[in-house]
C-alpha cells in the first residue's frame, strides 16, 4: 500500500530555485516517489546559525511504496547527486531535503526520526505544510501543526516568494 509522506526543502546558495526544481524533478523521476503536491515558495531568515544567506524553503507532499528508511536514502542520493557537500551543521547547503511526517507514524531509529523532531518550532517548516495541510495533526499526541505555529512568537521571517498553484510549480511567468 501507498504512504504518503511530507518532505521540506531548503536551498540558500547559488541558483535557490533551480536547486529545488532539480531536487522535486530527480526524487520524481525514478518512478518510485510520486510528488503530488507543492507549497509555494518563501524566502526564509537562516534559523539557528544566522550569519549565512536567505533561505528557500518549501514542502511537498509525496506519495510511495518505499519504507521511510529506504525514502531517507534516496533524500540524502538527491543531496549528494547536486553536490551538497556537509560542512558544518545547519550551515549553509545548496540542498537539504528532510522527511516531516510519514502517513501517521512516529519513527525513532538510529538514522531517522520522525516527525521531524525540529519542525513544530520552524515557522519556515509550517507555514508551507499548513498551506498543503491546514489542519494537519502531530501523529504523537493529534495537536493540530497549526497550534505549534501559533506558539511561534516571529513569524515575519518567513516571506511568500513565489506562489505556486498545485502543479504549476516553476513555471515562470517573468519575462
Ligand atoms: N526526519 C529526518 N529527515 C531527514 N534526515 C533525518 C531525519 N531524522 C534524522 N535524520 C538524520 O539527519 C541527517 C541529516 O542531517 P543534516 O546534516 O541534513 O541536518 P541539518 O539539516 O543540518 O539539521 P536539521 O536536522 O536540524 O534540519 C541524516 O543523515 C539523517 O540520518
Ligand atoms: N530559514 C531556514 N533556516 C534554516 C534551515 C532552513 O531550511 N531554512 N535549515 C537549517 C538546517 O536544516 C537551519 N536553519
Amino acid at each position: 500500500m501507498k504512504s504518503i509522506a511530507y518532505l521540506s526543502l531548503g536551498s540558500n546558495m547559488g541558483e535557490r530555485e533551480a536547486y529545488l526544481e532539480k531536487a522535486i524533478n530527480i526524487l520524481d523521476s525514478h518512478g518510485k516517489i510520486e510528488v503530488r503536491r507543492k507549497s509555494s515558495i518563501y524566502e526564509t531568515d537562516p534559523v539557528g546559525f544566522t550569519d549565512q544567506g536567505e533561505f528557500l524553503n518549501m514542502v511537498i507532499e509525496v506519495r510511495t511504496d518505499l519504507r521511510p528508511e529506504i525514502l531517507l536514502q534516496q533524500c540524502l542520493q538527491v543531496e549528494h547527486d547536486l553536490g551538497r557537500k556537509r560542512e558544518f551543521k545547519w550551515g549553509p547547503r545548496i540542498i537539504d531535503i528532510d522527511i516531516l511526517l510519514y502517513d501517521h507514524k512516529s519513527i525513532d531509529s538510529e538514522d531517522l526520526l520522525v516527525p521531524h523532531p525540529r519542525m513544530q518550532e520552524r515557522a519556515f517548516v509550517l507555514i508551507p505544510l499548513l498551506e498543503l495541510e491546514p489542519s494537519i495533526p502531530h501523529p504523537a499526541d493529534g495537536t493540530p501543526f497549526n497550534r505549534f505555529l501559533d506558539e511561534i512568537p516571529d513569524k515575519e521571517g518567513v516571506r511568500l516568494w513565489k506562489q505556486i498553484n498545485g502543479e504549476d510549480a516553476f513555471v515562470h511567468s517573468e519575462s
